[in-house]
């Protein structure tokens, strides 16, 4: 009895902690006091390198590159830190509808940079990065934006729980996915896990990250990681492009709908039923009788 009510003690105080944080975004996973925060933050910013660069588009679609080629777009410290301001950029972007991340000079990310992961390999550093990033990536995910992650060459780690972070996942020819986490005597720790077994379900969560498979584009398909292909097999253009094209079919249309969608679907998939519901009336508040909606009844569409 005393156990059930703990746990259920501990589910209020999650989804609460939830709730607050769709509704503004940020800061409910962290749980490490400022000074010991911005300790760990000087400690990030001695290991610089690379950078996340974005670029927002008039269309509403942004693209977020990882870029740090030298070392196969690995995460320094810096990076980690310019990722969390990009996010923060983002959250602020009110015309935004779509996102596209991807990684420079034809590969995507080959996870943290394992000379930044050296130097912090103590357990308490250990936690405080990993608190980090699953906090930036879980803001990344939750992005009022359609997200899409272009893998070209490798994703692997990190780089591979990165993929999670996005709505879709798009490759090219010869594009790999692989949780080596194993190989590194490591399981993810980026939130990639939890996030993995949303996408695919637990039985080939559990193949990926036990056998560190390697998810080409078929295997990829089958198991539902890679949403589409791109690239020679589906027709010209750079993948960048295509990947723009492919995002198109979503973000066409007012910003103010798609991220309304958006929304809906994040508290669908992470709130408890009753407050997936309430936040829904509170969406749906936000487009009934908006513009969008205004016009097409003004249009008599009909749907077919
Ligand atoms: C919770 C997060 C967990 C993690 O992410 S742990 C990190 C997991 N990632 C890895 O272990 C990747 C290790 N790297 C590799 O396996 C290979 O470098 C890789 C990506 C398959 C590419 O192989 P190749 O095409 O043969 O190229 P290469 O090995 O010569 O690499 C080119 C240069 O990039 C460097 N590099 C690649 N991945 C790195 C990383 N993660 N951290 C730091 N440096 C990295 C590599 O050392 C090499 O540098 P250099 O030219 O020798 O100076």
């Amino acid at each position: 009895m005393a156990l059930f009510a703990a746990s259920r003690n501990t589910m209020n105080k999650t989804s609460h902690a939830v709730f607050k944080f769709l509704r503004h975004g940020r800061g409910a996973c962290s749980s490490t006091s400022p000074s010991s925060e911005s300790e760990f933050r000087e400690k990030l910013r001695a290991f610089p390198g690379g950078s996340i660069d974005l670029v927002k588009r008039e269309s509403g679609i942004a693209v977020l590159t990882v870029n740090n080629p030298a070392r196969m777009n690995a995460f320094s410290g810096g990076m980690m830190l310019e990722l969390e301001e990009r996010i923060t950029e983002l959250e602020a972007w009110s015309e935004g509808k779509g996102l596209i991340l991807q990684g420079a000079a034809g590969t995507f990310c080959s996870g943290s940079d394992l000379n930044a992961v050296r130097a912090i390999s103590n357990p308490q550093d250990g936690m405080k990065m990993c608190l980090f990033m699953q906090n930036s990536l879980t803001r990344l995910l939750r992005l009022p934006l359609i997200s899409v992650a272009l893998v070209e060459g490798m994703a692997l780690g990190g780089g591979a729980e990165l993929t999670t972070a996005c709505d879709f996942r798009l490759m090219t020819a010869g594009g790999v996915i692989q949780f080596v986490h194993k190989h590194m005597g490591l399981v993810p720790g980026w939130g990639g896990a939890a996030r993995l077994v949303r996408i695919v379900g637990s039985q080939d969560a559990l193949k990926l990250l036990a056998g560190a498979k390697k998810v080409d584009l078929d295997f990829g398909k089958q198991i539902g990681l890679v949403d589409d292909v791109l690239g020679p097999l589906a027709g010209e253009g750079t993948a960048l492009q295509e990947a723009e094209q492919w995002l198109n079919q979503f973000t066409k249309g007012p910003a103010a709908v798609i991220r309304a969608a958006k929304r809906v679907v994040v508290s669908g998939r992470e709130l408890p039923l009753v407050e997936a519901l309430r936040t829904e009336r509170d969406v749906f508040g936000t487009v009934w009788g908006g513009p969008a909606n205004l016009e097409a009844l003004a249009r008599k569409s009909k749907h077919k």
